[in-house]
């Protein structure tokens, strides 16, 4: 199978692009902002994830032989003329992104293309595909590395990912977060990610006894024994074999990482197996839960008081279980018309869903004397960088009278340049300096935005003049 991503696109896209490319209009440049109408699961924030892969598409972008011979057979009846067109396909143009790992909020771009309508167009499925999936899952993963703590978090998903693409960028997602690492070794391959594993029932099943299987796995791998004890009877078998495993290795110089509990009741089985093996002198044993764990379950079982070091989530952090997507869409908000760019609107009866016009850019206005953010605040690109020694007016474009004036403050842009006439002008962060990126930006917002359960809402502003444009282009729309 094709490993070119460049058909990864809806139909439409090509059929736009041919429509421009028959009428002339093809090398119009035009402005896409990416961004997310809600949070996902309630939650007060969501991490940005998905550049990488963005640039890497964007990078490898091609119609070769394949896929011209597929498009020719297309009922559209796309012209050869077009079909040459498509062949000297690259991109050209501007994109600009946050960061990965950056905190991010609804209603703000997270990823701005300045280009080509013959370009842009073509890039809005598989970009919203990437920036959806990853942003979501890494949500996900941050929600439960907020219940977590300093615990340890390990990405079991992929047996259960909808295939493969997603468990190797879903592990990457939530290593991102703060996960400390993944059962998916191609994933530890690809991207770096320290890899981690215990054994399944199917070990246990398959010897005579269990305490046999225990120290054959021990004599196997006598560095790395983490024993699943929920085969039989967790209590009464698994953790008493567990125990004379590990006595065992101590007497071998070794010490056993611990014991993983796969059913029943984790919050009472972890103390009574934390003291059996407490008492037995394994006190540096620690505890492995795993079944279908997620944030509610993990905090559930921390106000209980179990005993638990290390946390494995498969399923339910890598469909998202709880949401199976994020709504990000790509919107046209400017166009160019007789050499100039001008702002395009998109007006609904839902005030969330009117557009804002005009190409912005995103500031993060931090408070110079607490070091925390107030609030995002959206400008018109042609605006300028903020002059932060005026006082700032921020008002909430949904509910106006929500306003607050700050001063002494910091604006921090949030989009970077990516790609300048198409080349790549970002030097892409390594995924260890995306993830400490990502732990400073936590650090940047009160832990009310942070909570899981009805947080306190962060809002994103817009400047006079994106405000004073989009009134103006909804009256001039609204008969
Ligand atoms: N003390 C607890 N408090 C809250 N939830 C728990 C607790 N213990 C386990 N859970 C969660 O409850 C769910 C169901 O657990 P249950 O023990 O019924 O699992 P199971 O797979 O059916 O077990 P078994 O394999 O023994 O049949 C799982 O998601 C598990 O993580
Ligand atoms: O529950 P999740 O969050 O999805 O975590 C992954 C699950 O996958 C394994 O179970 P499975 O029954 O597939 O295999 P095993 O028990 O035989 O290892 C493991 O024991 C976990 O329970
Ligand atoms: O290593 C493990 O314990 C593991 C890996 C994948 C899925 N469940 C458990």
């Amino acid at each position: 199978m094709s490993e070119n991503l460049t058909m990864h696109t809806d139909k439409y896209q090509i059929n736009m692009m041919y429509a421009h490319w028959v009428q002339g209009s093809q090398n119009e440049q035009a402005v896409f902002e990416v961004y997310f109408r809600k949070l996902p699961f309630g939650n007060g924030y969501a991490v940005f994830a998905g550049l990488e892969r963005v640039v890497r598409y964007m990078q490898s972008l091609r119609f070769g032989d394949e896929e011209i011979a597929f498009l020719r057979e297309q009922e559209e009846g796309y012209t050869e003329a077009f079909l040459d067109a498509l062949r000297e396909f690259r991109f050209t143009g501007q994109l600009d992104a946050v960061p990965e790992g950056t905190v991010v909020f609804a209603n703000e771009p997270l990823l701005r293309v300045t280009a080509r309508i013959f370009e842009a167009q073509l890039i809005e499925t598989a970009i919203l595909n990437f920036v959806n999936y990853q942003t979501l899952i890494a949500t996900k993963a941050s929600r439960i590395k907020q219940v977590a703590g300093e615990d340890g978090l390990l990405e079991f998903g992929t047996r259960r990912a909808q295939e493969a693409d997603a468990a190797v960028w879903g592990a990457r997602a939530a290593y991102l977060a703060g996960f400390h690492a993944t059962s998916n070794l191609r994933a530890g391959m690809l991207f770096g990610i320290p890899t981690k594993g215990t054994h399944a029932h199917a070990w246990v099943q398959g010897h005579d006894s269990e305490e046999e299987a225990f120290r054959k796995y021990a004599e196997a791998l006598p560095d790395q024994v983490t024993l699943l004890v929920d085969t039989y009877d967790t209590l009464r078998s698994g953790v008493p074999n567990a125990i004379r495993i590990g006595k065992l290795l101590e007497k071998q110089g070794k010490r056993m990482n611990g014991i993983r509990l796969d059913s029943g009741d984790l919050a009472y089985l972890s103390q009574e197996a934390r003291r059996m093996m407490d008492e037995a002198g394994l006190h540096y044993a620690g505890i492995v839960a795993s079944n279908d764990l997620d944030e509610g379950i993990i905090f559930s079982l921390k106000g209980q008081g179990a005993k638990i070091d290390v946390w494995g989530v498969g399923t339910q952090l890598i469909t998202s279980g709880d949401q199976p997507s994020l709504g990000g869409v790509y919107k046209l908000v400017a166009r160019e018309k007789d050499g100039e760019l001008i702002p395009v609107i998109k007006i609904s009866g839902n005030p969330e869903k009117v557009t804002t016009p005009g190409r912005k850019d995103i500031y993060r206005i931090v408070n110079r004397e607490t070091g925390i953010a107030e609030g995002d605040y959206l400008t018109l690109a042609e605006e300028g960088p903020l002059n932060t020694e005026e006082p700032l007016r921020l008002f909430d474009p949904i509910h106006h009278y929500i306003q607050k004036v700050v001063q002494r403050y910091d604006a921090l842009p949030l989009l970077t340049a990516v790609f300048r006439d198409g080349a790549l002008v970002y030097e892409l962060p390594t995924l260890e300096e995306a993830r400490s990126y990502h732990r400073g930006q936590l650090a940047l917002f009160w832990p009310q935005v942070l909570r899981k359960t009805n947080p306190a809402e962060y809002r994103v502003n817009l400047s006079d003049a994106a405000w004073e444009l989009k009134m103006a282009m909804i009256a001039e729309h609204t008969i």
